[in-house]
């Protein structure tokens, strides 16, 4: 399976990116630390994801960062995508994973502790896991978690999980402290004046949560000693 970095995940949405596009908004994104890039095109239909879906390709090319497509297995295969995110709803993770090979990475959103415990490791490589909170961006989201119904999604399964809904600079040292390996985010980074800038304060924050996390742990080991 192609490597994969969960940190700061990027989900497109044409309509909050309709000021400089989903493309730039990819581009900007990933100069400022967005490790993941996920096309979600609820409207397009798969011609259009495909288009874009290639364009996104050239500009994430070299940069490390993974191009997912939301939904459509189809133009996923067509884009050569690095993987395909699937909800609860969508493609059955055993024909999504039949269609995309054993290389691509499969996403599968959970909602609940039960359907975490449920995903399969065989064959789900992440879950996103959520909606931490109410948002505007999904009006048809499950209901919201919080951050103790998100600890209990990740706890239920061994699988890495990047947490998704309403998150913002300020929930993420709860996000990792819950146990996610990153945080997925739309309107944080779509639409913001600058998107660049916006993801790297995101990066930022990341980073100084883990280094702490890190000092506080080797602080620990020496007092062991
Ligand atoms: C990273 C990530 N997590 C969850 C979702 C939601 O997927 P789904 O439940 O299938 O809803 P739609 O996005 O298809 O409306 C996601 N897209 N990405
Ligand atoms: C695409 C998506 N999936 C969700 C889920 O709960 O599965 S919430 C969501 C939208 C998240 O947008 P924002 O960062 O603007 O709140
Ligand atoms: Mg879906």
């Amino acid at each position: 399976m192609r490597s994969f970095d969960l940190s700061l995940y990027l989900v497109l949405d044409p309509g909050l990116c309709a000021g400089i596009g989903m493309v730039e908004t990819a581009r900007a994104a990933v100069a400022g630390g967005a490790t993941m890039v996920q096309l979600r095109d609820k409207t397009g239909g798969t011609a259009r994801t495909v288009e874009i879906g290639r364009a996104l390709k050239d500009a994430l090319a070299g940069t490390g960062a993974r191009l997912i497509v939301n939904d459509d297995v189809a133009a996923a295969v067509a884009i050569g995508a690095d993987g395909v995110h699937v909800g609860q709803g969508d493609m059955a993770v055993a024909e999504a994973r039949a269609r995309i090979g054993p290389e691509a990475i499969l996403g599968l959103s959970v909602e609940t502790p039960e359907l975490a415990a449920a995903a399969d490791p065989a064959l789900v490589d992440y879950i996103g896991a959520g909606p931490v909170f109410a948002t505007p961006t999904k009006p048809d989201h499950e209901q919201a978690v919080g951050f103790d119904g998100l600890i209990a999604q990740i706890a239920a399964s061994s699988i890495p999980a990047v947490a998704i809904g309403g998150l913002k600079v300020r929930h993420v040292a709860p996000v990792l402290a819950a146990g996610a390996r990153g945080i997925a985010v739309v309107s944080a980074i779509c639409g913001q004046p600058d998107p660049e800038a916006a993801a790297r304060d995101l990066a930022k924050e990341i980073e100084a949560v883990r280094s702490r996390r890190s000092e506080n742990g080797s602080h620990r080991a020496s007092l062991d000693r």
